[in-house]
């Protein structure tokens, strides 16, 4: 298969998908020398606004402008966060994902500018996140803490926090490191303490399908284990079909012995209801539908139901 010239990448224009790209583009040259890269930039209806997402209609608000100008052949490449990507249906027919890069941290942490955790954090402390996730696990631990809706990028969030809109902010610890902010983090949270979104500090690239040259070479940067544990994470999702309201969290890890370990949770809004599963199997889809299928049997259609969304 003959070397694609030119890879024209779509990209978010915030700092946090800029540095994503960079990556990217680094890992492309190392792998394939005779590449050349180019960066388109992008606004999408998740950027643009900044309201509650779910008032956009529909999942996808940060993925759906490039789904359509890979198809349309104005770019070779998007570079998603998975914890973007709608899990309840496929990937848009024509697209693959031809590589998923080495998964970077996936817990999330806590930025409090008076250095604080959140179990010292005052009654009534406002905690920046707009994540349902999040939220439902703050009011499970912490019922004495305030969740703030925010929105925008992280740099802006962290600014919002600096004009003292907000107290603290809840973040993903691989988002931060990314923007060069990792020094603003004051608590990293543990995967027991507020569980990660499916394919958190995981990237996707994605190509058109019949684009052979381009799936080839950006197929050299998969990483094999993240390949697997998100292929699990995201069965789960898509077996479970949650809303973009639905406070779902789960991840995987490899075992020493090859085995995948599944942890997933579904949590009710107030926090009141948690759902738990955790299995191991060597196969990712076996093992994302038998722990979706565990929570489904605990009543996790009814707790997800039961959200307004
Ligand atoms: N929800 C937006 C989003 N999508 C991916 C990341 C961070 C990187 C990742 O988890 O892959 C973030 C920011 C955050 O949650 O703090």
């Amino acid at each position: 298969m003959s070397d694609p010239q030119l890879i024209r990448i779509g990209a978010r224009s915030s700092p946090m998908s800029l540095a994503q790209v960079e990556r990217v583009r680094a890992e492309l040259a190392a792998a394939n020398p005779g590449i050349a890269t180019e960066v388109v930039p992008f606004t999408t209806s998740g950027d643009r606004w900044s309201g509650a997402l779910v008032e956009l209609g529909g999942k996808g608000a940060f993925t759906r402008e490039l789904d359509q100008a890979l198809l349309a052949g104005t770019i070779d490449l998007a570079v998603h966060c998975v914890k973007d990507v709608p899990g309840d249906r496929p990937v848009p027919a024509g697209t693959v994902f031809a590589a998923y890069l080495k998964r970077d941290d996936l817990r999330d942490a806590l930025v409090h500018p008076g250095g604080l955790t959140l179990d010292r954090l005052p009654a009534g402390s406002r905690i920046g996140t707009s994540s349902v996730r999040r939220v439902a696990q703050l009011a499970q631990r912490w019922p004495e803490l305030e969740p703030v809706p925010i929105r925008g990028n992280a740099n802006s969030r962290l600014a919002k926090l600096d004009a003292g809109v907000v107290d603290a902010l809840l973040l993903a610890v691989s988002g931060l490191e990314r923007i060069g902010a990792q020094d603003r983090i004051t608590e990293i949270l543990t995967v027991e303490q507020m569980m990660p979104a499916v394919g958190s500090g995981t990237l996707a690239l994605q190509c058109r399908s019949e684009d052979e040259a381009v799936v080839e070479a950006v197929g050299a940067l998969n990483d094999a284990e993240t390949f697997r544990q998100t292929t699990a994470e995201r069965m789960l999702l898509h077996v479970l079909q949650g809303h973009c309201n639905s406070p779902i969290a789960a991840f995987a890890t490899t075992e020493h012995d090859g085995r995948l370990s599944l942890r997933a949770r579904v949590f009710s809004a107030d926090g009141k209801t948690t759902l738990d599963a955790h299995e191991w199997d060597r196969n990712a889809l076996a093992l994302g539908t038998s722990v979706a299928a565990t929570l489904l049997r605990q009543g996790a259609h009814e707790v997800i139901n039961a959200i307004p969304h």
